[in-house]
């Protein structure tokens, strides 16, 4: 990537208004390309820098706006939208993959991949990081029924943008140009084989690299490999590609859970109870539209396992935050003990 402007790099006035007069004249705004173990790749107008991760810095991710004070870290920007997950294993912190992402591909395979479930589990993800979905159907070649499966997708949410495509064909996929002007920012989401990789590597065009790592010449004229993530498109716009989005996991909030069954959400406001679980409790106005036929079955158990995954989340949260406090006192404590000891 040469050096290019702030507004193609997806500099706007949400970001923009956030500095003072001060850091107007003094700093200078620069884009996370790459975060490696101890140092990060970002760009500005004036090209690329490398800048070491020091503990004083708050937890970065690709997509993030830094300001820089003489090359220096001097803050980072409030974001418009993140994406995180749980991470892995036992511990129930959430791990931050990519920021200030204006578009949500949400991949799904027209043939055996197809899967509404799936797509309002991604739906939820993309509401809760607060960008705009756009659900990408694919293999529309492979598939007779292309038509029927959209309108399945549309009725999930009449608002939703559903584009069906062949993600192998270019001409195909500009019906994404809308959402890939410059400076915007993209995401690809999916599950495994929905053509996350067919369809990058088509919008990347002739600027393939979706496989993480660039070959670049630095100074002194050798390839180094710098493993960048956020790439651009020819036409301007730029994909973050990071392997923790692509096996993304649910770690959604309620509101999100809300905003994707909307329908569910404005029933439940005249349930009985306003802890109502919508299970077997009397009163449930939910469960009533979907005895009157009033609500479809499938979204009702999607919108119930959803919920119920969120609930759990939640909890082993709380846990984590519990045993942390716990894990404090006793630190606190044997240091007191060891203190005193040391005082005899
Ligand atoms: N015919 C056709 N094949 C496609 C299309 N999109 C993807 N494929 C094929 O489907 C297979 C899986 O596509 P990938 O792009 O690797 O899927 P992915 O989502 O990146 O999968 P993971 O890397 O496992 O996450 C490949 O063999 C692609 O060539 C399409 O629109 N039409
Ligand atoms: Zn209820």
């Amino acid at each position: 990537m040469d050096a290019i402007s702030l507004a193609n790099l997806g500099w706007h006035t949400f970001f923009q208004q956030q500095l003072t007069l001060d850091e107007w004249e003094a700093t200078a705004p620069v884009r996370v390309l790459a975060v490696h173990r101890s140092q990060l790749l970002a760009m500005g107008d004036t090209g690329t820098v490398t800048l070491p991760i020091t503990p004083a810095m708050p937890v970065l991710t690709v997509g993030d706006w830094l300001l820089l004070n003489d090359g220096h870290f001097s803050r980072l920007l409030e974001r418009n939208s993140v994406f995180s997950r749980k991470a892995s294993g036992a511990k129930v912190a959430e791990q931050l993959l990519a920021a200030n992402v204006d578009t949500a591909f949400i991949v799904c395979s027209l043939n055996d991949d197809f899967n509404l479930n799936r797509i309002e589990r991604y739906l939820a993800m993309t509401h809760e990081a607060g960008a705009e979905p756009v659900v990408v159907l694919t293999k529309r070649d492979l598939c007779n029924q292309a038509d029927d499966k959209r309108r399945q997708v549309q009725e999930l949410d009449p608002l939703l943008c559903v584009e069906t495509i062949n993600g192998l064909d270019a001409d195909s996929a500009t019906a994404l140009s809308p959402w890939c002007r410059p400076g915007q920012t993209i995401v690809v989401l999916g599950s495994s084989g929905a053509g996350k990789s067919t369809l990058t590597n088509t919008l990347l065009g002739a600027n393939i690299q979706a496989t993480g790592a660039i070959r670049e010449d630095d100074s002194k004229g050798r390839h180094t490999t710098t493993g960048r993530t956020l790439l651009p498109m020819p036409g301007g716009a730029l994909i973050i590609d990071t392997p923790g989005l692509r096996e993304l996991q649910l770690a959604t909030g309620s509101e999100a859970i809300e905003a994707t069954f909307s329908e569910i959400t404005s029933l439940a406001a005249r349930c009985r109870f306003g802890d109502c679980q919508h299970h077997q409790e009397p009163g449930c106005a939910v469960l009533d539209a979907l005895e009157r036929g009033l609500l479809d079955e499938r979204r009702y158990q999607s919108f119930i396992k959803l919920s119920r995954e969120q609930a759990r989340n939640e909890a082993t949260l709380a846990e984590r935050h519990e045993a942390d406090k716990a894990l404090g006192k006793l630190y606190r404590r044997t240091q007191a003990e060891s203190r005193r000891y040391k005082g005899k």
